[in-house]
Order: structure tokens, then sequence, then C-alpha cells
């Protein structure tokens, strides 16, 4: 209920839209049981030849007026709450995207990302209940039961306690059952739906290697048992809305002849005792409603309950409440840096001390593993150290405003993260505002220009989910373009030329040196394994279980016959 009540208060901003829904529902409640109630009278009262001709005027004009304004109203209640409905929504996809953000990648590589999608789009549309039926529902509803009571006090007040006393059995009792009923099955329809889209997006991302590792049939296995589950839980529901449902339909009936008998025994002609029946009648109506929310009580609680832990989750760095003011160097620095990843048994870095000054250009080497993309992360404040300090600029990274120190860094990183989009959406990741000429010139550093001229649509071709229409090769480079394009002081550089061949990586060393040079300020950190960048480094480090344990110019590690020789034994050949 806190999670609901929060979600509530999210949608503040749309207080007044929220209000005049809830008070066009309640016109149109008031309105349909006038119209029913009055309906009830005139064909009583003529049936039983009774009705005078000035009653029948009366009561034909005003039913003629109702039956106009119940359509307007209801539709004008529906644009109104709608229109709220949709507006907090939004907000609230917002407002999900901002919790998220700051856990990437760090917190949020715990979630799978179909169930992350899931709760950006089910989770989001199941609270639509909460903001389109709550307000308008209630109004609805109270303004019907006061317009009765007031109506039938007036009219036949021998029919005020069983209609009453039989609506407030059914707008109570039954949504509290149809709540109870829903509960199990509600959190598991959405736990289950959750887990059927996390299979799915995995099966679909990697389909190409599931097959080819022949374990497709065990994912599909897997999507299969969260289906079954998801629709079993739906059936539940369903079986339980028909169960309301049912008893819905008998309370209806039973209410217009409870009302209808218990005025006439009062002693109400049948004119008045016809019109206390059918305004039971059309008061029970605004109950239905009721049920229905309740039947989706369930999923939206589980709903409201899922986002909030997504908001609960802490962040890897928390944002400085006042971050300290920029630094005016880009000097980086990790000054004995110990950590471990979540959920670990042993640390990936584990006293690291590294400085990369402003201009200076280090390659990072090692086996795998020893924790060289691991410090690349820190660098970009995904992770915060456990003991010592990753520092930009003199200043300790966290204490400083995660935007600034991103801006001030480039990353090409070891995976080739690519959105699907076209070669120009995902250049221009790094700088929105960049004309074609400046994507042409950091495709060209990239050496990524050749290809990216032979695509069918040049820059506005299509590269496909994940950029699964272009060679890996051809990913890297243009991943290398977009860290060019973001022209930030200090690149990371994670396996640039993994997967290039000899000449595009010479190619590429080549143009990396020029881009260097062009600026004195540039600072580069490459970790890589080929003696091609390793000799555009001034100085390079040999890391092994999350520390530095060589450290020097390239040609005097390889002569020195250390850890660098023995990864490099042809080093001063291969590095031409
Ligand atoms: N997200 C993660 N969660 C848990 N452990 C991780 C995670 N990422 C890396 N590790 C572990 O941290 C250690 C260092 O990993 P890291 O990726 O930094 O190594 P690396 O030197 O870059 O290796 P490679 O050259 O293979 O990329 C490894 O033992 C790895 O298994």
């Amino acid at each position: 209920m806190k999670d609901l009540l929060f979600f509530l208060s999210l949608a503040r901003q749309d207080r007044w839209r929220l209000a005049l829904g809830a008070a066009l529902a309640a016109a149109s409640a008031v309105t349909g049981l006038a119209l029913m109630a009055l309906a009830g009278w005139v064909a009583a009262a003529a049936g039983a030849g009774t009705v005078l001709v000035m009653g029948a005027l009366i009561g034909g004009g005003g039913l003629r007026l109702l039956a106009l304004m119940r359509p307007v109203l209801r539709y004008s209640e529906r644009m109104a709450s709608h229109d709220a409905a949709f507006r907090a929504l939004a907000r609230l996809r917002l407002w999900v995207f901002d919790a998220a953000a700051p856990l990437a990648p760090g917190p949020l590589t715990a979630l799978r990302s179909g169930d992350l999608l899931a709760r950006v789009t089910r989770d989001v549309d199941a609270l639509d209940a909460l903001y389109m039926r709550m307000t308008t529902t209630l109004a609805a509803a109270l303004a019907a039961l006061i317009a009765a009571a007031v109506l039938l006090a007036l009219t036949a007040p021998a029919a005020l306690p069983a209609v009453l006393g039989l609506y407030i059995l059914t707008a109570l009792v039954l949504p509290a059952a149809a709540a109870r009923c829903s509960a199990a099955p509600g959190a598991r329809a959405v736990s289950a739906s959750a887990l059927a889209r996390a299979e799915a997006a995995d099966l679909v991302s990697g389909l190409a290697d599931l097959k080819a590792g022949g374990a497709d049939a065990r994912v599909i296995a897997r999507l299969d048992s969260a289906s079954v589950n998801w629709v079993g839980a739906q059936r539940q529901l369903n079986a339980s809305a028909r169960r309301h449902g049912a008893i819905l339909s008998l309370a209806g009936p039973l209410i217009l002849i409870a009302g209808f008998a218990a005025a006439h025994a009062g002693g109400a002609p049948p004119a008045l005792a016809a019109l206390a029946g059918f305004a039971g009648f059309a008061l029970f109506e605004t109950a239905l409603p009721l049920v229905q929310a309740g039947e989706q009580y369930g999923q939206t609680r589980t709903a409201a309950g899922r986002l909030r832990a997504l908001s609960a989750t802490a962040p890897a760095i928390a944002s400085a409440v006042r971050p300290a003011p920029a630094p005016a160097s880009h000097d980086l620095a990790f000054e004995g840096v110990r950590f471990t990843y979540p959920g670990a048994d042993k640390p990936a870095l584990n006293g690291l001390d590294l400085t990369l000054p402003e201009g200076a250009r280090l390659a990072v080497t090692g086996a795998s593993g020893a924790g060289k993309s691991s410090l690349i992360r820190l660098a970009l404040a995904f992770y915060a150290p456990d003991a010592g300090a990753v520092r930009l600029g003199g200043a300790p990274v966290p204490t400083l405003d995660p935007g600034d120190v991103r801006s001030r860094l480039a990353l090409a990183g070891q995976r080739a993260e690519l959105l699907s989009g076209t070669v120009a959406e995902n250049l221009r990741l790094a700088r929105p505002d960049a004309n074609e000429a400046a994507l042409w010139d950091a495709l060209a550093l990239a050496r990524a220009d050749k290809f990216v001229r032979e695509l069918p649509d040049g820059l506005d071709t299509w590269i496909g989910e994940q950029g699964g229409l272009i060679s890996g090769g051809q990913a890297r480079r243009l991943v290398l373009a977009r860290a060019y394009l973001r022209d930030a002081p200090v690149l990371l550089l994670d396996e640039p030329s993994e997967g290039l061949d000899a000449d595009t990586e010479a190619d590429i060393a080549e143009s990396l040196a020029v881009w260097l040079d062009a600026d004195p300020r540039r600072s580069a950190l490459i970790i890589t394994h080929r003696p091609r960048l390793l000799a555009l480094a001034h100085e390079a480090v040999v890391m092994e279980e999350g520390r530095v344990i060589e450290r020097g110019a390239p040609e005097a590690l390889s002569a020195r016959g250390g850890a660098f020789a023995r990864l490099f034994p042809d080093y001063s050949s291969e590095a031409l």
C-alpha cells in the first residue's frame, strides 16, 4: 500500500486534471442514476395509467435531457481522466529512467535486460489502473451513493436500508474479496511475465551463439516454462474475475427487486417503488469498476513494488550533493586502489598504483583477468573503489560531478557497444550536434570512412540490432570514430585493434598518433596486447592480479627480460 501511495503522490502535478476527471465521473454517475430512476418512474406510472399529462411531459423531457447529458459527460470524463493518466504515466516512465540511469552499468548489470524492459513497459503500464481508476471510480461511487440516499429519502425512504445495505455490501465486500483472490496470482503473473521477457530477450540477442553451442533448446524450454507459469497465473485471475462477475450480475437485479419490494412494502405507490428499484440498479453499476480495481490489485501492487525496488537500489557511486569544483587538469591517478565486484570472492584490483598525467600515452597490458578493463570502469565512476582513491585532476572522482568526469573521458570499449540505429545516430551519441563533415573526419581518423561510403545509404545505413549487420572489425572502428568525435582530453581505449588486420591496425596506430600530437594536453590509456599499439606509448605497464608489476618505456621493458619480455618475446620486430 505504501508503494501505491508513493506512486499516487508522483501524480501531484496532474492533480487538477485528475480532479476534473473525478468531478466529471461523479456527474456522469449521478446523471446515470437520475436517468434510470426517472425511466423507472415514467414507465411504471404510465403502465399503471396514473401518470398525469404534466408529469409525463416533465418526465419525458427530463429523460431526453438526461439521455443527452449522460454520453456527453461520460465522453468528457474519459477524455479528462485518460489525459491525466497518460500524463502521469509519461512522467512515471521518466522517473523510472532517472532511477535506473545512476545504477548503470554497476548494480544494473545484476538485472537482466528483458527484466529491466519489463519494468519500464509492463510494470509502468500496470500502474495505469492506479491513475485511471482510483480517483474516478471512488468519486463516481461516492457521488452516486449520496445522490441515491437523498433521492430515496425524499421519495421512498422504506427502500433506503435495503438498497444502501446491499450496495455497500457489493461495493465493499466484492472488491475486497477480488483483491484478496488476485493478490497471489497477480504477483505471479507480473513476475512470470518479466521472467518470460528476460528469457525471450536473451534468446533473441544470443540466438546465433546459442544455436552454435546447441543451447537454444534449453533457453526455449526456460522461456516455455516461464510462459506456462504466466498463462497459469492469468487463468487464475480470469477465473476469479468470472466468479466475481457472476456474483455482480446477480447483485444488480437483486438490488432492483429489493429496492422495489422494500418501497412497495413501505406503502410507496408503484411509480415510486419502480423509481427506488431502478435507482438501486443504477447505483449498483458504480460497484463494477470497484470490483475491477480489486481484480487488478495484485498486479498493480507487485508492479509498484518492483519499480520501487529499482529506485531503492543504491548506485555504485552516489552523486556528490555539492560536487567539488571541476579540476583544471586532466591527470588521472589510481592510488592504492582495491576493488572487488559485488558478489565476487576475489578483488579485481588489489593495490593498483597508476598515473596518467596530462599529455601522456600509457599502454596497459597483462594476462586475461589481470584487471585492465576494471581500472577503466573505475575511472568512469561506474564503480567506487573499496580502498584507495581514483583521482581526476587531483580530486577524488566520487566528489566530482559524474557528468563532468565523463565529459573529460572518451571510451572505445572492448565490446563494441553499438545501438540499433544508423551509422550517424551511433556516432552522434558522442556529440549530438556534430555535422556531417565532423562525422566523416572522425570516421577517416578511425579508418572507417571507406567502408561507410560503400554501405547502401552511407551515414544513414541501419547497422542492425547491436550493429549486427556490420563486421566485428567495422564495429570496432565505428566505436573508435565515436571516441574521436567526442574529443575528450583523455582517451581510454580497450583493445582498440582487436579483430583488425595488420594493415588496418598500423593505419589506426598512425592516425591515433596524429590525433594525440594535435593537442599536447590530450592523453591516452591504451589497453592492448598488440606491439604496434604498445609502440605508440611513452610508457607501458604490465598488470597481474589487480596491480602493476612492471612499468617503463616499452623498448626498455623489452630489453629488461621481465614480465613484459615474456609476454612479447619478439617485441622489437613486431612493433615496427
Ligand atoms: N561484472 C563483473 N562481476 C564480477 N567479476 C568481474 C566482473 N567483471 C570482471 N570481473 C572479474 O574481475 C577480474 C578482472 O577482470 P577484467 O575484465 O578487469 O580483466 P582484464 O584484465 O580486462 O581481462 P581481459 O583482458 O580478459 O579483458 C576477473 O577475475 C574477472 O572475472
